[in-house]
């Protein structure tokens, strides 16, 4: 008998759970449920209510495009997002509304402002008004004439005459005022957050056009109309929270001590002693103070990273591929207040005295669920999933660890086809960042690929997050140690497992697709390869990745100008004529991370010397593809992938000629 397993089309039974804002006396959790409707080629959010006592449940705003509720402090209203359609002649109007809803009167609401984007949004105590950073300038022209950086951003489109800037709006008239920072020509502001005693208005903004990765850090006094400078020069996430006593600022983030591969950090900035150091509450913990599992099954969140509760500062760090809540306090060291388990804790909020926690968490075997905390007893909420989980049959990653040969443990997990389903061979599938962490997060798509007979084997090498900063620190290196671990991971699974060397493929996304990419010019192990959102070559990357001009000299140390050699030394577009692995290269026609040259180069490069290859192109599509692409978009990117496994790794194409031959015998 066939099992019932996952397959691209599966996408439409799961349920994507976010953003559970818990209302401030901890009795109800405001959240978003988001379906992905494959037919209408959407993803329909709605808005619901959960009491936490009774697990009673109604709906509070019915969508199809309604999300990220966030409570006020009176407990009773709540701010959300509506996403609007626009036709072609309103391209360029703002396609998001900001409403205003009472949580006691489902269904209805008001709206505050159309805006383009909401980076942050922080409640006034009184809850009458909000802090908020907008992007503002969002230009539709036919030519694009552009005279700052950066140009575009990735899901965001041509930004160049964006900023976003911090505003004061009054949630009942919608009147809405620019806070005065100082006399800044541009800037970014990455988070806003009000104090406690609704006399401040902190902000972290870059002001800095060619070095955005620059952050400073503003107090905004209300009564006065006058901003002050904290904090200069931090980098990283930029979230900041205010402490019970509006007193001191927690910032999460960096002064770029490894660059790019630096762990993000709580750093309490003393606001009435301006200059003194602040202190960093995370570094003795040395790991990431933000949450890097990958999954392909989340929805967008408004939630913030960091909560300071009466209790303690809240935050979610990255440790062996999990994920726990942690707790924080000024002279202390972080402890683990949820312990997830073999999952990763998503999202969460509490009360502001730190007793009840509502969270998001999810596991390699199920996707995210609401859960609450009260004390150390945690429970589970919703079962928005049961159901179709029920109905068929996953398996569950085992988790393996072995000693690369420098010595330092490498960790990664396989996940074997469930019970019933034939076996075809396996996969090798690297992640993306490469500081981002594979482990406890729902993968859909491994999932799919061992429902049609393939094990997937994942791990986490060098580069990646979720050990310490030194772990993740690959600058100039790339292609190096991690290369190693992933190839020694491969001869350790071969000879514990016992997978088959001859039946064997490598994938990988982002980073993950550079590194299947490099992997077929240094070897001619796997049988086929597929590289997805890849980067090939870094000469060209450099000036046109979204995620600044700095990336390729921070972490493959080279400019065009400044090491030119050592870029190409270390681009797989080198090495393109050396492969043999049959390539599938699926890329997004919007992928302003990884442009489509990166593709086209290596398409061309491939073709060129004989290699089996396949391009495929998405329109209308950006670096997210496999995550937030269009569902139906998601489904072709999928059934690719399986296609290209079938015919190299299970002989489908060797079949069906032999099946054609035999037809016209
Ligand atoms: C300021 S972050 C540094 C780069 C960023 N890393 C985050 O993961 C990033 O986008 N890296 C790319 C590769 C780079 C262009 C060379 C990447 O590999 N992205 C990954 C990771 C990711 C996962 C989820 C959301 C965003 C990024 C990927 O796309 O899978």
């Amino acid at each position: 008998m066939t099992a019932r397993v996952l397959t691209p089309e599966t996408l439409r039974n799961i349920v994507l759970v976010s953003n559970p804002a818990i209302t401030p006396d901890g009795g109800k959790i405001l959240y978003t449920v988001a379906r992905i409707n494959i037919d209408a080629d959407t993803y329909e959010s709605s808005i619901s209510l959960l009491d936490v006592a009774t697990g009673f449940e109604e709906p509070l705003q019915q969508g199809p495009s309604d999300s990220c509720p966030i409570p006020a402090p009176n407990g009773r209203h709540y701010v959300f997002i509506r996403r609007v359609e626009r036709d072609r002649k309103q391209r360029g109007q703002p396609g998001l509304e900001l409403r205003f809803a009472s949580i006691d009167r489902p269904g209805a609401s008001r709206l505050i402002a159309r805006v383009h984007g909401l980076v942050s949004v922080s409640w006034s105590p009184d809850s009458l008004r909000l802090a908020a950073a907008i992007p503002v300038g969002l230009p539709d022209e036919d030519v694009k004439v552009v005279e700052t950086l950066p140009v575009w951003f990735n899901g965001k489109g041509f930004i160049y005459k964006t900023q976003v800037k911090p505003f004061i709006v009054d949630v009942y008239s919608g009147y809405m005022e620019e806070i005065k920072l100082d006399d800044v020509k541009w800037m970014q502001v990455a988070d806003i957050a009000w104090s406690p005693d609704g006399r401040k208005i902190a902000v972290t903004v870059s002001r800095v056009m060619e070095k955005p990765y620059l952050r400073d850090l503003y107090v905004y006094y209300l009564d006065e109309d006058r901003a002050e400078l904290v904090a200069e020069k931090l980098s990283g996430f930029g979230e900041i929270v205010w402490s019970p006593d509006s007193r001191y600022i927690a910032y999460l983030g960096h002064r770029r001590e490894r660059g790019f591969a630096t762990h993000n950090k709580i750093l309490v900035f003393d606001t009435e002693d301006r200059g003194s150091e602040p202190e960093c509450l995370t570094c003795s913990l040395d790991r990431n103070a933000v949450n890097t599992a990958n999954s392909d099954v989340r929805f967008s969140s408004c939630l913030k990273k960091l909560q300071w509760t009466r209790k303690g500062i809240l935050f979610v760090a990255s440790d062996h591929g999990r994920a726990p809540l942690y707790s924080v306090e000024p002279g202390s060291e972080p402890t683990i207040v949820i312990d997830p388990g073999e999952g990763v804790v998503d999202e969460f909020s509490a009360t502001p005295d730190g007793a009840r926690i509502a969270y998001t968490r999810m596991t390699a075997t199920e996707p995210r669920e609401v859960y609450v905390s009260d004390g150390g007893n945690a429970r589970r909420l919703t079962r928005h999933n049961d159901t179709w989980l029920s109905r068929y049959k996953l398996s569950k990653p085992e988790k393996f660890v072995f000693k690369a040969s420098d010595g330092v443990e490498v960790e990664g997990w396989i996940l074997r086809p469930p019970e019933g389903v034939e076996e075809k061979g396996w996969v090798l599938y690297i992640h993306g960042g490469p500081k981002t962490m594979f482990g406890y997060g729902f993968m859909h798509e491994f999932h799919v690929l061992a429902g049609r007979g393939y094990t997937v084997v994942y791990t986490n090498p060098r580069g990646s997050d979720g050990y310490s900063e030194e772990f993740a620190d690959i600058r100039c290196r790339y292609g190096e140690r991690d290369y190693q671990d992933l190839m020694e991971a491969v001869e350790y699974v071969i000879e514990r497992y016992r997978l088959p060397r001859d039946k064997a493929a490598v994938m990988g996304g982002s980073y993950g697709g550079f590194m299947t990419n490099w992997i077929i010019g240094h070897t001619d192990l796997f049988k086929a390869a597929v590289t997805m959102r890849s980067i090939s070559n870094w000469i060209s990357m450099y000036g046109t990745t979204d995620i600044g001009w700095y990336f390729v000299e921070d972490q493959i140390c080279c400019t065009p100008w400044r090491n030119f050699e050592h870029c190409w030394e270390k681009s797989p577009l080198k090495y393109a004529d050396r492969v043999k692995t049959p390539t599938l290269i699926i890329h997004s026609n919007e992928d302003y991370r990884c442009w489509l040259d990166q593709a086209l180069q290596l398409y061309t490069a491939l073709k060129l010397h004989g290699v089996e290859t396949r391009l495929a192109i998405f329109p209308n599509e950006n670096h997210d593809l496999s995550r937030s692409g269009k569902p139906k978009h998601r489904v072709k990117r999928l059934q690719l992938i399986l296609e290209w496994l079938d015919e190299h790794l299970a002989g489908k194409k060797e079949e069906e000629k032999a099946g054609r031959e035999a037809g016209n015998a």
